[in-house]
């Protein structure tokens, strides 16, 4: 004899599809699970598969997380704030206007790097023409690393806009991210029309009160394809990447590594370093050089 589906003994196995402090929401089968987890434990990402028990036809204990495939996450000094888990790949929204920062693209690329997660940059608002030499130019810089680059402009073209980005995203788990304004929230209403009733639906679930729209939320297109929005941050700590991670997380390095002096080089002022003698040569751009000066000071003040 079979069971009902919402026999309160059961286990459920699901997809964190949005968390909001230590409340969660759980997507299983066609079912929106309020859940929490056991005792003090926070350390539940979106995307994360959980395995829950049931305590009412709605509402669940998160007892177990699956194993990851991915894990992001972004820190200061203090503490680790998971951003997903079980991406397989990092969108990079910037756009013509408002300028974006260098910094926090390295920054989420390093992340990406150290995560094992692929990153494309998507260059948005390439209607505005007036900028948009000057940010071809600097977004080439990143093609010259290896990592894809796609213009769309989501308001003046958006039909060509889901055409460029569709294939990219089937069949895979993407992670979205962005400055405030460069046009995320635009990309994902066209990927996904019901994205704000969802975040609406979402919101009253966890009760995140009426204007919070400041969480991590998963929309499944598909079975196999999820599309994550995060909130804009205006920062992006790595504190926890150790030194052996970081050297590894910037590609055009990779070439020089091992070729330092001294075996355990740290980059920064050793004769005879390789990585600085091709910035000084011009093979290294000095502004990743000292954004991993930068990330290599952050690791070493890493308090937990
Ligand atoms: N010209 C132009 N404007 C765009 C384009 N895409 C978005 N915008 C405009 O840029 C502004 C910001 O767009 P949003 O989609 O809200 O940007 P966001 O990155 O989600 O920003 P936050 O909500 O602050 O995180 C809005 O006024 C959009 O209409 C584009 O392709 N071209
Ligand atoms: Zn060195």
């Amino acid at each position: 004899m079979t069971k009902p589906i919402d026999a309160l003994t059961d286990t459920v196995t699901g997809t964190v599809i949005a968390a909001h402090g230590r409340h969660y929401l759980v997507q299983a089968d066609d079912k929106k699970l309020q859940c929490v987890t056991r005792g003090k434990k926070s350390d539940v990402a979106v995307g994360d598969i959980v395995k829950l028990k049931l305590t009412s036809a709605n509402q669940g204990v998160i007892e177990e997380i699956t194993e990851r495939k991915t894990l992001l996450y972004r820190s200061d000094q203090y503490k680790s704030k998971l951003l997903a888990a079980n991406v397989t790949q990092l969108f990079i929204v910037v756009a013509t206007e408002p300028g974006f920062t260098d910094d926090l693209v390295s920054r989420s690329l390093v992340a990406a790097e150290a995560a094992g997660v692929a990153v494309h940059i998507i260059l948005n608002k390439i209607d505005v023409v007036a900028s948009l030499e000057k940010t071809r130019k600097r977004v080439a810089f990143y093609a010259g690393l290896g990592y894809p680059v796609h213009e769309v402009s989501a308001t003046a073209q958006p039909e060509e806009t889901v055409a460029a980005l569709m294939p990219l995203l089937v069949g895979q788990s993407t992670i979205l991210i962005g400055q405030s304004g460069m046009g995320k929230s635009s990309i994902i209403n066209l990927i996904i029309p019901d994205a704000a009733i969802a975040v609406r639906e979402i919101s009253a679930a966890l009760d995140t009160g009426k204007h919070t729209t400041t969480f991590t939320r998963l929309y499944a297109m598909d079975d196999k394809t999820m599309i994550i929005d995060s909130p804009g941050f205006q920062e992006f700590g790595l504190y926890h990447l150790t030194e052996g991670m970081l050297e590894r997380a910037f590609p055009e390095f990779e070439q020089y590594l091992g070729k330092c002096k001294f075996y355990n080089c740290h980059h920064s002022n050793e004769p005879e370093c390789a990585i600085r003698t091709a910035v000084a040569a011009g093979d290294i751009a000095p502004m990743r050089h000292a954004l991993y000066l930068q990330l290599l000071h952050e690791s070493s003040q890493k308090l937990y």
